[in-house]
């Protein structure tokens, strides 16, 4: 099933420079998407788009066949429940005054979605690995992998069907990155995950499917054991030279 489709969008910031040239894709339920490129080819402002911050100077974004339309305010609240985000930075990206609690029931306050919100945290919390009395502690005393845990059980406290992920696991020390990539990997039985980031490697190791963009435009795309074993376009073939070898 098609969750989101992207039609031949077309983007830039001013009108003189296009940031993304004619992107089409589609994410797929059960089907995790990576996106993969060097810096600048564009791979977080395709997130912008699909987070509404941005409209398409061209083409469409549909969910579930409707497109997007930021000014329809029960479609955009359908969405947001639907589909969530998680950021590359565990240290700016979590309020520093607000308890782990209140900032996990963040989606849950701003979708007003009814319930036992307390015990929607405590399972939020016990998904990404965390004891239920980071519930009443504060950032600042977890380590970079424990907050983006804690960034990770806001993302799914609601129950999304997708989340986005931005280079969520660049910032972690190598050991802490494959426990968080494990961890995206078991999450991701029940949810869709959109992984967006320039390292082959660990996109490879989540990600059925992946997406290579190139300066704004997708150059290949398919799954990803297929591009893996035979990169057709010789960026991938440069990216995938740049993929680190673990010893054996
Ligand atoms: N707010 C902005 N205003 C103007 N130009 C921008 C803005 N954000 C990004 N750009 C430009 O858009 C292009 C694509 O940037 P984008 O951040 O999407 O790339 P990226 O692939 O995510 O890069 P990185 O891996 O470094 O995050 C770049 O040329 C960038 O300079």
């Amino acid at each position: 099933m098609t969750l989101i489709s992207v039609d031949s969008v077309a983007f830039g910031y001013s009108r003189k420079e296009p940031v993304l040239h004619d992107v089409s894709f589609t994410v797929k339920k059960g089907v995790n998407l990576g996106l993969v490129g060097e810096s600048g080819s564009g791979k977080s402002t395709i997130l912008k788009l699909l987070l509404g911050l941005e409209r398409p100077s061209s083409g469409v974004i549909r969910f579930e066949g409707q497109p997007m339309n930021l000014n329809d305010r029960e479609f955009m609240r359908r969405y947001r429940r639907a589909v969530q985000a998680v950021f590359q930075d565990p240290y700016s990206s979590l309020d520093p005054r607000q308890k782990v609690e209140a900032i996990i029931a963040e989606p849950l306050r701003a979708l007003k979605i009814p319930g036992d919100h307390r015990a929607a945290i405590e399972q939020a919390l016990a998904d990404v690995g965390l004891p239920v009395d980071a519930i009443s502690r504060y950032p600042h005393e977890f380590s970079g992998g424990q907050r983006q845990r804690i960034a990770l059980a806001r993302a799914i406290v609601a129950r999304p069907q997708l989340v986005l992920a931005d280079e969520a696991v660049s910032a972690l020390d190598l050991s802490t990155r494959i426990r968080i990539v494990d961890l995206l990997k078991d999450l991701s039985k029940a949810i869709t995950i959109l992984l967006v980031s320039h390292d082959l490697g660990v996109v490879a190791a989540l990600c059925e499917e992946i997406i290579i963009l190139e300066k704004g435009r997708i150059v290949e795309a398919g799954r990803t054991e297929d591009i893996l074993a035979r990169p057709q376009h010789p960026y991938t073939r440069k990216l995938l030279a740049s993929v680190p070898r673990m010893p054996a």
